[in-house]
């Protein structure tokens, strides 16, 4: 038995001339949690339908639990929930209705889908909603709704894009709880985002960009190794000194966070502190070194195209 849930080696999609995906290695253990974090267009939503088999690759190869997607299609299917980035269950059936519709698609039989339904409602707090049209319901609630459609058969692998990018920090927050509930049942997941909160939350990311992985770890890896020293800078004229610095060949980013500019100094230099001061003689007592942040991986690997939470 394969300890992989997910392995792809040279994934590559093109729609025409143009590589959605280009040459994605991949390996996801069962029961964790693995990210695609990335900008809007970078190729997450493509790479997903790759390994669910909806769309054929131009090249490389997928594997679900040691098997190949091409080849067992058929079998696979009902080890994968997928939720799509869009709604896609009906507004005007109730959500019920919709989560009986669901289960006859995967063949529950009658008895089965009743006892699995109610319990998927009391899980997703839905049993109030019962009979609310889908259509009538807030985001956090869809997405509940959407969550437990997918689960509906108990798949042992779930893919989920972008699955909170309509619902608050609070409905965000609650919906990872139900991931690791997921998680802790053995559940693999693997789900992408634009946020680096929820990327923080994964236990192996990627970071794509332009269809190209540029690196994967765990959280605390990437920030670990990353090529750049953080430093704040703190009073008066950031603006200009931000212009200053970023003339620099050493200086990866800088980017302004209330009253501190946050800069990325490449590592080659051992002692960043110092450095600045010597270059920079009016940042003496203005500079410290922080902890890299996600943000600061993500801006150092693809040059800061990612959103901000
Ligand atoms: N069927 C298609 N035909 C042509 N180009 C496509 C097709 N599907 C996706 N693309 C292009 O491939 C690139 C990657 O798209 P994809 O939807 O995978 O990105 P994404 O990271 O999921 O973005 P988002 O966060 O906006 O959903 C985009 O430039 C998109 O326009």
């Amino acid at each position: 038995m394969s300890e992989w849930a997910i392995e792809a080696c040279g994934l590559t999609k093109r729609f025409g001339d143009f590589a959605a995906v280009s040459g994605l290695d991949l390996k996801v253990k069962k029961g964790s949690i693995y990210g695609f974090l990335g900008p809007n267009g970078c190729g997450k939503t493509t790479a997903i339908r790759l390994l669910t088999g909806l769309l054929a690759a131009s090249e490389g190869e997928a594997k679900l639990f040691g098997q190949s997607v091409l080849q067992n299609s058929d079998q696979l299917k009902s080890k994968i929930g997928y939720m799509t980035q869009k709604f896609s269950l009906f507004d005007d059936l109730t959500v019920r209705e919709n989560l009986h519709f669901v289960a006859s698609i995967y063949g529950l039989s009658r008895a089965e889908r009743r006892q699995r339904i109610d319990q998927l409602m009391t899980d997703y707090d839905l049993t109030e909603r019962a009979d609310n049209f889908a259509g009538s319901m807030s985001g956090g609630q869809r997405q509940r709704l959407a969550l437990a459609a997918a689960t509906i058969h108990r798949p042992p692998l779930l893919f989920l894009d972008e699955p909170t990018s309509a619902v608050d920090p609070e409905n965000r927050r609650d919906f990872w709880e139900k991931l690791f509930d997921l998680c802790d049942s053995g559940t693999t997941i693997l789900v992408s985002t634009h946020y680096m909160d929820e990327a923080e939350r994964c236990h192996q990311l990627a970071i794509l960009e332009a269809g190209i992985k540029r690196v994967d770890g765990s959280p605390q890896r990437l920030m670990d190794e990353m090529s750049a020293n953080v430093v704040e800078v703190s009073g008066s004229d950031l603006r200009g000194v931000k212009r200053a610095l970023e003339l620099n060949p050493m200086i990866q980013s800088s980017a302004q966070l209330g009253a501190h500019l946050r800069v990325l100094v490449d590592k080659k230099e051992a002692d960043p502190l110092q450095w600045m001061t010597k270059h920079y003689p009016q940042l003496e007592n203005r500079v410290v070194l922080a902890r890299p942040s996600l943000e600061d991986v993500f801006v150092n690997c693809t040059g800061g195209s990612g959103s901000r939470q």
